[in-house]
C-alpha cells in the first residue's frame, strides 16, 4: 500500500486458484484465519469472489469493475504468479485494464522478470524508483518492487504438522 501509494487494499481470500489441481480449506475458515493476522484500518479481507461467483482473475476483475465503476484497481500478487502469469485466462485483458503491482519473491526475482509476460509488456513497466505512480497510472502498467523478502509458502507452512487440513486449529 504504501509503495505503490494506494488508498487500500483488499485482501482476496480466493475460493479457489483455477490453476490448482487440490482444493484449499474452507473459505470462511481461511476469512477468519486472514482476519486475524491482518488488522488494519485499510487493509479489508475479503472474500468477494463467492458473491461474484468468479474465479478467474480477469472475470473477477471485470466484475469489480462492473460493481464499482469509480473504484480505479490496482492489481497485486508474488512475483510467482508474474512467472507464469501467460497462462492464466485472459491475462492480456487484465493487463490491459488495470495496473499491475508486483511482489518479489525468493527464487521468482528472475524468472518472473524474463516472463513472457514481463517481456511482452516491458515497454510499459514503471521502473521501481517510480513506483509510488503505480496506482494512478493509466493500463497497461506495471511494476516489481523489491520489498523485504519472505521465504515462505503455504504449501511449506501447511505441511510443518500442526495444521489439519490446511488450517491452523484455534
Ligand atoms: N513469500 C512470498 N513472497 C511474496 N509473495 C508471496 C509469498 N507467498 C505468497 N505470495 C503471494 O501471495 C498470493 C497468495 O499466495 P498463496 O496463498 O497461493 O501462497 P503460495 O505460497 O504461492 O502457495 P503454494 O505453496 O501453493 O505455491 C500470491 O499472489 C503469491 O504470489
Ligand atoms: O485467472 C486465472 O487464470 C488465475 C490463475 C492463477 C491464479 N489466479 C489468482 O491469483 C491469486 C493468487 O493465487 P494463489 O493460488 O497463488 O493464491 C488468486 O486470486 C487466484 O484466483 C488466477
Amino acid at each position: 500500500m504504501k509503495a505503490f501509494e494506494l488508498d487500500r487494499v483488499w485482501w482476496l481470500v480466493s475460493p479457489g486458484n483455477p490453476l490448482k489441481r487440490h482444493g484449499p480449506a474452507p473459505l470462511d475458515q481461511r476469512v477468519n484465519a486472514a482476519q486475524a493476522l491482518m488488522q488494519h484500518p485499510r487493509v479489508e479481507v475479503t472474500d468477494i469472489e463467492a458473491l461474484t461467483g468468479t474465479r478467474a482473475t480477469a472475470d473477477t476483475l471485470t466484475a469489480l469493475q462492473r460493481l464499482y465503476p469509480r473504484v480505479r484497481f490496482v492489481w497485486l500478487m508474488g512475483a510467482d504468479n508474474l512467472a507464469q502469469f501467460h497462462r492464466w485466462k485472459d491475462w492480456r485483458l487484465i493487463m490491459d485494464s488495470v495496473p499491475v503491482g508486483v511482489m518479489a519473491r525468493p527464487g521468482d526475482r528472475i524468472s518472473a522478470r524474463m516472463s513472457p509476460a514481463a517481456r511482452l509488456y516491458r515497454r510499459y513497466r514503471i521502473d521501481g524508483q517510480a513506483r509510488h505512480l503505480l496506482g494512478r497510472a493509466q493500463a497497461p502498467a506495471w511494476c516489481f518492487v523489491n520489498v523485504p523478502m519472505v521465504d515462505v509458502s503455504s504449501t511449506q507452512i501447511r505441511t510443518r504438522g500442526d495444521w489439519v487440513n490446511g488450517v491452523l486449529p484455534e
